[in-house]
């Protein structure tokens, strides 16, 4: 198969705001309470995007779904029209309002794991919905996330798409999943991180057993399937998933290395099933666990160029903190795996611990299947331009959380989201 890896951005819904919510998120936490500013942020991350779109790369995107999300608060108590519900529901709880608020829907690397075709038993890619349950916020997310994935991987000839796994069995999707290949369109080995909680110390976001469930759905040949234990020492500094530790691409392996419970075991594994892999590993000693979760150095995409050469995509952040930015000028370009570095600047999501890699679902793909995805979700530069046009008109300016429960507030995220429909052009 000819390989193409398409990322799908989640785009920063209007509704981004700093609310605290994730408990083991060092940056949630710190920014708990602060003035948001969603047009900003959206902005930042539609800039990332055209950046991809011009090294050569795919590049589409998923909507935000709407919030508050009345569902839910319906389903806890709260009655009558939407002004009447979000009124109540501020009034009787702002923590619980926040959580139906959330744009947090925007880190798409949560919305599912996705196994390409040379992988699976049928010869599909396979995608798997994230359940996102150990946080209330989160857990929001897959009922819009489901149906959305279903109309852009409609075409069931190349792709398969699951429903998430029952909910006793937290799942947060490809953000705990690695590939590698020796080329996006060559059988892999598909790498599961999942975590341990350990009593006191920070939630463990990722089952076990909702990993091994995605690989049986999506048919992985169990000799080519690896299930990998975070360490403890990862979590509890703050590396409420796997992408804030490590990243893969091809051949490529970037880890940092308190990353799993048992490293030299896992890279001997590695390297046993895949001689031709190459593991680039960050020793502590040269990056600490705390720089790398205060700079999300590995929250960064590595993405293969057209030409073949090997680009890291890294968060501005990672400038300000000299013990990686002399990694990174160590270790990028010359003789090493990757070749270039492209820094850029997504601040806003950022401050609520989502990076680079966070904000984008990669999915591997042929030319055909390619062809066949719902191109209202694909950009070419006509549609980028026209959605940085809808966010400059629609979203808001800034978001203070104490304010959130506003009528005036989520009024205006229901112009943005009418607007966004009207322009995707047909119900989602
Ligand atoms: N690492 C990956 N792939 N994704 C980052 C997700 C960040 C997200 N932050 C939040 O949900 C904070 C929302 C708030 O506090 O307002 C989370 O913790 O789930």
């Amino acid at each position: 198969m000819d390989g193409i890896e398409i990322n799908f951005d989640g785009l920063i819904g209007p509704s981004h705001n700093y609310a605290g919510l994730s408990l083991g998120n060092v940056a949630s936490a710190r920014n708990a309470g602060a003035v948001s500013r969603p047009r900003a942020a959206a902005l930042q991350g539609l800039a990332k995007m055209r950046r991809l779109m011009e090294l050569g790369l795919p590049q589409g995107f998923l909507p935000p779904p709407r919030r508050p999300h009345l569902p839910t608060l319906h389903r806890l108590g709260f009655g009558g029209t939407a002004a009447d519900t979000c009124a109540a529901a501020w009034r009787a709880d702002p923590g619980l309002f926040a959580r139906a608020a959330s744009a947090s829907a925007m880190w798409t690397a949560n919305a599912a794991t996705v196994s390409p075709a040379p992988d699976t038993a049928d010869g599909r890619c396979h995608l798997t919905v994230a359940n996102l349950a150990t946080m209330a916020h989160r857990s929001l997310e897959a009922e819009d996330t489901l149906r959305v994935i279903a109309r852009v991987f409609g075409m069931q000839r190349h792709f398969a798409v699951h429903p998430p796994v029952p909910a006793s069995y937290g799942d947060e999707g490809a953000a705990n999943h690695m590939r590698l290949t020796a080329g996006h369109g060559a059988p892999g080995i598909e790498l599961f991180v999942y975590g341990e909680a350990r009593p006191g110390g920070f939630p463990a976001r990722q089952d076990r057993r909702a990993s091994e469930a995605v690989a049986r759905l999506h048919g992985l040949d169990p000799a080519r399937t690896l299930f990998i234990a975070q360490s403890r020492a990862a979590i509890d500094a703050g590396a409420f998933h796997n992408d804030v530790v490590a990243v893969a691409n091809e051949r490529v392996l970037l880890v940092h290395e308190q990353a799993f419970a048992d490293q030299p075991a896992v890279l001997a594994e590695i390297a046993r099933l895949m001689p031709e892999a190459v593991i680039l590993e960050v020793p502590a000693a040269e990056v600490s666990l705390a720089d790398a979760i205060g700079s999300y150095l590995f929250n960064s995409q590595i993405v293969t160029l057209p030409t073949g050469a090997m680009a890291l995509i890294v968060p501005a952040e990672t400038q300000d903190t000299p013990a990686v930015r002399d990694w990174l000028a160590r270790s990028i370009g010359g003789s090493g795996p990757i070749d270039r570095l492209e820094v850029i600047d997504v601040r806003e999501s950022m401050r609520n611990g989502g990076g680079p890699a966070c904000l984008r679902l990669r999915v591997v793909t042929d030319a055909v299947g390619l062809a066949a995805l719902d191109p209202a979700f694909v950009l070419t530069e006509h549609r980028w331009s026209q959605l940085h046009r809808l966010v400059e008109t629609y979203w808001p300016e800034a978001i203070d959380p104490a304010e959130l429960g506003h009528a005036d507030v989520w009024q205006a995220w229901g112009a943005a989201y009418d607007a966004l429909d009207a322009w995707i052009g047909a119900p989602r």
